[in-house]
Protein backbone atom coordinates (compact mmCIF):
# COMPACT_ATOMS: atom_id res chain seq x y z
CA UNK A 1 0.00 0.00 0.00
CA UNK A 2 1.78 3.12 -1.05
CA UNK A 3 1.84 5.71 2.09
CA UNK A 4 0.05 8.60 -0.15
CA UNK A 5 -3.59 9.21 0.66
CA UNK A 6 -4.33 11.44 -1.76
CA UNK A 7 -2.21 12.01 -5.12
CA UNK A 8 -2.90 15.07 -7.25
CA UNK A 9 -0.97 15.21 -10.77
CA UNK A 10 -1.14 17.69 -13.15
CA UNK A 11 -4.46 19.79 -11.91
CA UNK A 12 -4.92 22.46 -14.17
CA UNK A 13 -8.23 24.60 -13.79
CA UNK A 14 -9.59 27.06 -16.57
CA UNK A 15 -12.06 29.73 -16.12
CA UNK A 16 -12.59 31.33 -19.71
CA UNK A 17 -9.21 33.05 -20.68
CA UNK A 18 -7.74 32.93 -16.71
CA UNK A 19 -5.17 29.66 -15.99
CA UNK A 20 -6.53 29.82 -11.95
CA UNK A 21 -4.62 26.43 -11.39
CA UNK A 22 -1.31 25.40 -13.27
CA UNK A 23 -0.24 21.98 -13.52
CA UNK A 24 0.00 21.60 -9.92
CA UNK A 25 1.16 17.99 -8.32
CA UNK A 26 1.26 16.91 -4.44
CA UNK A 27 0.55 14.14 -2.59
CA UNK A 28 -1.16 13.63 0.79
CA UNK A 29 0.72 11.10 2.65
CA UNK A 30 -1.64 8.90 5.78
CA UNK A 31 -2.08 10.78 8.73
CA UNK A 32 0.36 13.97 7.43
CA UNK A 33 -0.98 17.83 8.02
CA UNK A 34 -0.35 19.24 4.46
CA UNK A 35 -0.60 22.68 3.95
CA UNK A 36 -1.46 25.06 0.72
CA UNK A 37 -0.84 28.61 1.34
CA UNK A 38 0.07 31.52 -1.31
CA UNK A 39 -0.90 35.12 -1.80
CA UNK A 40 -4.22 36.28 -2.40
CA UNK A 41 -5.93 34.77 -5.70
CA UNK A 42 -2.92 32.02 -6.07
CA UNK A 43 -5.45 29.69 -6.69
CA UNK A 44 -5.70 27.54 -3.33
CA UNK A 45 -9.21 27.39 -3.18
CA UNK A 46 -9.58 26.23 -6.90
CA UNK A 47 -7.31 23.60 -5.73
CA UNK A 48 -9.96 22.51 -2.70
CA UNK A 49 -12.72 22.87 -5.00
CA UNK A 50 -11.29 20.50 -7.84
CA UNK A 51 -9.84 18.10 -4.79
CA UNK A 52 -13.47 18.00 -3.45
CA UNK A 53 -15.49 17.66 -6.14
CA UNK A 54 -17.47 20.82 -6.57
CA UNK A 55 -15.20 21.78 -10.10
CA UNK A 56 -14.71 19.14 -12.36
CA UNK A 57 -10.73 20.20 -13.12
CA UNK A 58 -9.74 21.17 -16.93
CA UNK A 59 -7.30 18.23 -17.16
CA UNK A 60 -5.25 16.17 -14.14
CA UNK A 61 -5.66 13.23 -12.07
CA UNK A 62 -6.78 13.08 -8.49
CA UNK A 63 -6.35 9.78 -6.75
CA UNK A 64 -7.91 9.08 -3.26
CA UNK A 65 -6.35 6.03 -2.18
CA UNK A 66 -5.40 4.81 -5.38
CA UNK A 67 -9.50 5.51 -6.86
CA UNK A 68 -9.80 7.95 -9.37
CA UNK A 69 -12.15 10.57 -8.02
CA UNK A 70 -11.45 13.72 -10.61
CA UNK A 71 -14.81 15.12 -11.64
CA UNK A 72 -16.79 12.60 -8.98
CA UNK A 73 -19.78 15.06 -7.45
CA UNK A 74 -18.74 16.34 -3.32
CA UNK A 75 -21.13 13.81 -2.29
CA UNK A 76 -19.51 11.05 -4.11
CA UNK A 77 -16.10 11.89 -3.13
CA UNK A 78 -17.19 12.01 0.72
CA UNK A 79 -17.64 8.42 -0.04
CA UNK A 80 -14.65 8.03 -0.25
CA UNK A 81 -13.85 9.41 2.82
CA UNK A 82 -13.24 12.81 2.07
CA UNK A 83 -14.28 15.60 3.49
CA UNK A 84 -14.53 19.41 3.75
CA UNK A 85 -14.78 23.05 5.65
CA UNK A 86 -15.34 25.89 3.99
CA UNK A 87 -13.71 29.68 4.55
CA UNK A 88 -17.64 30.92 5.41
CA UNK A 89 -19.15 28.67 7.87
CA UNK A 90 -21.69 26.62 6.59
CA UNK A 91 -24.09 24.70 9.18
CA UNK A 92 -27.78 24.56 9.11
CA UNK A 93 -27.70 27.62 11.59
CA UNK A 94 -31.54 27.21 12.62
CA UNK A 95 -30.60 23.53 13.54
CA UNK A 96 -29.66 23.27 16.99
CA UNK A 97 -25.91 21.90 17.61
CA UNK A 98 -27.01 18.27 18.38
CA UNK A 99 -29.29 18.26 15.19
CA UNK A 100 -26.66 19.36 12.96
CA UNK A 101 -24.69 16.54 14.15
CA UNK A 102 -27.44 13.93 13.41
CA UNK A 103 -28.28 15.17 10.03
CA UNK A 104 -24.43 14.72 9.51
CA UNK A 105 -24.92 11.15 9.89
CA UNK A 106 -27.92 10.44 8.43
CA UNK A 107 -26.24 9.34 5.17
CA UNK A 108 -24.71 6.65 6.72
CA UNK A 109 -27.70 5.32 8.83
CA UNK A 110 -28.00 1.81 7.76
CA UNK A 111 -32.05 1.87 8.02
CA UNK A 112 -34.26 3.05 5.26
CA UNK A 113 -37.69 5.51 5.52
CA UNK A 114 -39.81 2.27 6.21
CA UNK A 115 -38.11 1.30 9.15
CA UNK A 116 -37.88 4.66 10.27
CA UNK A 117 -41.73 4.95 9.90
CA UNK A 118 -42.36 1.77 12.06
CA UNK A 119 -39.33 2.79 14.34
CA UNK A 120 -38.60 -1.70 14.55
CA UNK A 121 -35.45 -2.07 16.68
CA UNK A 122 -32.84 -1.70 14.28
CA UNK A 123 -33.88 1.90 13.57
CA UNK A 124 -34.38 2.59 17.04
CA UNK A 125 -30.22 1.37 17.62
CA UNK A 126 -29.08 3.59 15.00
CA UNK A 127 -30.70 6.44 16.02
CA UNK A 128 -29.19 5.73 19.72
CA UNK A 129 -25.40 5.26 18.08
CA UNK A 130 -26.41 8.43 15.87
CA UNK A 131 -26.61 10.36 19.02
CA UNK A 132 -23.95 9.31 20.97
CA UNK A 133 -21.37 9.66 18.29
CA UNK A 134 -22.91 13.19 18.19
CA UNK A 135 -22.11 13.39 22.19
CA UNK A 136 -18.79 11.97 21.77
CA UNK A 137 -18.07 14.84 19.48
CA UNK A 138 -19.43 17.35 21.44
CA UNK A 139 -17.42 16.53 24.64
CA UNK A 140 -14.20 15.92 22.56
CA UNK A 141 -14.61 19.50 21.24
CA UNK A 142 -15.95 20.91 24.64
CA UNK A 143 -18.83 22.15 23.11
CA UNK A 144 -21.47 19.73 24.61
CA UNK A 145 -23.35 22.71 26.78
CA UNK A 146 -24.59 24.22 23.48
CA UNK A 147 -25.91 21.08 22.20
CA UNK A 148 -29.61 22.18 22.21
CA UNK A 149 -28.65 26.14 20.99
CA UNK A 150 -29.51 27.08 17.37
CA UNK A 151 -26.28 26.78 15.48
CA UNK A 152 -26.54 30.17 14.09
CA UNK A 153 -26.50 31.64 18.03
CA UNK A 154 -23.43 30.40 18.62
CA UNK A 155 -19.84 32.39 18.54
CA UNK A 156 -18.07 32.25 15.78
CA UNK A 157 -15.24 29.97 17.23
CA UNK A 158 -18.00 27.50 18.42
CA UNK A 159 -19.43 27.56 15.14
CA UNK A 160 -16.11 26.69 13.59
CA UNK A 161 -15.91 23.63 15.93
CA UNK A 162 -18.85 22.34 15.31
CA UNK A 163 -17.88 22.44 11.78
CA UNK A 164 -14.82 20.08 12.25
CA UNK A 165 -17.75 18.13 14.43
CA UNK A 166 -19.98 17.82 11.93
CA UNK A 167 -16.59 16.82 9.54
CA UNK A 168 -15.01 14.53 11.85
CA UNK A 169 -18.60 11.98 12.56
CA UNK A 170 -18.59 10.94 9.44
CA UNK A 171 -15.10 9.12 10.08
CA UNK A 172 -12.78 10.73 7.65
CA UNK A 173 -9.59 9.61 6.03
CA UNK A 174 -8.96 12.76 4.76
CA UNK A 175 -10.37 16.50 6.74
CA UNK A 176 -9.76 19.58 4.36
CA UNK A 177 -9.97 22.44 6.44
CA UNK A 178 -10.24 26.08 4.45
CA UNK A 179 -9.19 28.47 6.46
CA UNK A 180 -10.09 27.52 9.94
CA UNK A 181 -8.25 29.99 11.98
CA UNK A 182 -10.10 33.14 9.59
CA UNK A 183 -11.66 35.18 12.49
CA UNK A 184 -10.38 33.23 15.48
CA UNK A 185 -8.58 35.39 18.09
CA UNK A 186 -5.16 34.04 19.40
CA UNK A 187 -5.91 31.61 21.91
CA UNK A 188 -9.09 30.08 19.60
CA UNK A 189 -5.91 29.74 17.02
CA UNK A 190 -3.94 27.95 19.51
CA UNK A 191 -6.64 25.69 20.67
CA UNK A 192 -6.98 24.99 17.32
CA UNK A 193 -3.43 23.71 16.71
CA UNK A 194 -3.89 21.14 19.36
CA UNK A 195 -7.40 20.13 18.28
CA UNK A 196 -5.51 19.27 14.78
CA UNK A 197 -2.72 17.69 16.16
CA UNK A 198 -4.88 15.54 18.49
CA UNK A 199 -7.40 14.71 15.33
CA UNK A 200 -4.47 13.36 13.54
CA UNK A 201 -3.11 11.44 16.45
CA UNK A 202 -6.34 10.03 17.80
CA UNK A 203 -8.77 9.29 15.24
CA UNK A 204 -5.28 8.63 12.18
CA UNK A 205 -6.83 11.29 10.11
CA UNK A 206 -4.69 13.36 7.29
CA UNK A 207 -5.33 16.88 7.28
CA UNK A 208 -5.63 18.94 4.12
CA UNK A 209 -5.32 22.91 5.16
CA UNK A 210 -5.37 26.22 3.53
CA UNK A 211 -4.29 28.80 5.37
CA UNK A 212 -3.32 32.61 5.55
CA UNK A 213 -2.56 32.89 9.62
CA UNK A 214 1.32 31.31 9.02
CA UNK A 215 1.42 30.74 12.87
CA UNK A 216 -0.73 28.32 12.68
CA UNK A 217 0.40 26.76 9.56
CA UNK A 218 4.19 26.83 10.62
CA UNK A 219 2.91 25.28 14.01
CA UNK A 220 0.70 22.66 12.17
CA UNK A 221 1.95 21.42 8.64
CA UNK A 222 4.43 18.57 8.50
CA UNK A 223 4.81 19.91 4.86
CA UNK A 224 4.14 23.19 2.78
CA UNK A 225 3.03 23.68 -0.99
CA UNK A 226 3.47 27.68 -1.43
CA UNK A 227 1.38 28.68 -4.77
CA UNK A 228 1.30 31.87 -6.70
CA UNK A 229 -0.45 32.89 -9.45
CA UNK A 230 -1.59 29.38 -10.60
CA UNK A 231 1.95 27.70 -10.14
CA UNK A 232 3.59 25.39 -7.65
CA UNK A 233 6.96 27.60 -6.31
CA UNK A 234 8.07 25.02 -3.87
CA UNK A 235 6.84 22.07 -1.56
CA UNK A 236 8.88 21.49 1.49
CA UNK A 237 9.10 21.04 4.81
CA UNK A 238 8.04 24.32 7.07
CA UNK A 239 11.26 25.35 7.93
CA UNK A 240 12.59 25.17 4.55
CA UNK A 241 9.35 27.02 3.09
CA UNK A 242 9.58 29.77 5.83
CA UNK A 243 13.91 30.85 4.33
CA UNK A 244 12.40 30.24 0.52
CA UNK A 245 13.84 33.92 -1.13
CA UNK A 246 11.04 32.79 -4.05
CA UNK A 247 8.42 32.04 -0.76
CA UNK A 248 9.31 35.54 0.69
CA UNK A 249 9.43 37.19 -2.25
CA UNK A 250 5.97 35.86 -3.19
CA UNK A 251 4.62 37.38 -0.04
CA UNK A 252 6.50 40.55 0.17
CA UNK A 253 5.86 41.17 -4.14
CA UNK A 254 2.41 41.44 -2.66
CA UNK A 255 1.96 44.52 -0.19
N1 LIG B 1 -15.67 30.33 -10.27
C1 LIG B 1 -14.73 31.14 -10.78
N2 LIG B 1 -14.90 31.74 -11.97
C2 LIG B 1 -13.96 32.55 -12.49
N3 LIG B 1 -12.78 32.83 -11.89
C3 LIG B 1 -12.55 32.24 -10.71
C4 LIG B 1 -13.51 31.37 -10.08
N4 LIG B 1 -12.99 30.94 -8.89
C5 LIG B 1 -11.78 31.52 -8.79
N5 LIG B 1 -11.52 32.30 -9.85
C6 LIG B 1 -10.28 33.05 -10.10
O1 LIG B 1 -9.20 32.13 -10.03
C7 LIG B 1 -8.07 32.72 -9.40
C8 LIG B 1 -7.69 31.89 -8.19
O2 LIG B 1 -8.68 32.08 -7.19
P1 LIG B 1 -8.72 31.26 -5.82
O3 LIG B 1 -9.97 31.68 -5.10
O4 LIG B 1 -8.54 29.83 -6.09
O5 LIG B 1 -7.43 31.84 -5.08
P2 LIG B 1 -7.01 31.68 -3.54
O6 LIG B 1 -5.54 31.39 -3.54
O7 LIG B 1 -7.89 30.72 -2.87
O8 LIG B 1 -7.28 33.16 -3.00
P3 LIG B 1 -7.71 33.63 -1.50
O9 LIG B 1 -6.52 33.41 -0.63
O10 LIG B 1 -7.98 35.10 -1.71
O11 LIG B 1 -8.92 32.85 -1.09
C9 LIG B 1 -8.47 34.16 -9.07
O12 LIG B 1 -7.99 34.99 -10.09
C10 LIG B 1 -9.98 34.10 -9.05
O13 LIG B 1 -10.55 35.35 -9.38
Amino acid sequence: MSDALLKVSNLTMRFGGLLAVDCIEFEVKRDEVFAIIGPNGAGKTTVFNCVGGFYKPTTGAILMDGKNIDGLPSHKVAQQGLVRTFQNVRLFKQLTVLENLLVAQHTQLQTGLLQGLFKVPSYRRSEQNALKNATTWLDFLGIRQFANREAGTLAYGHQRRLEIARCMITKPRLLMLDEPAAGLNPQEKRDLQMLIDRLRKEFGVAVLLIEHDMGLVMGVSDRILVMEHGKSITTGLPAEVRSDPRVIKAYLGEE
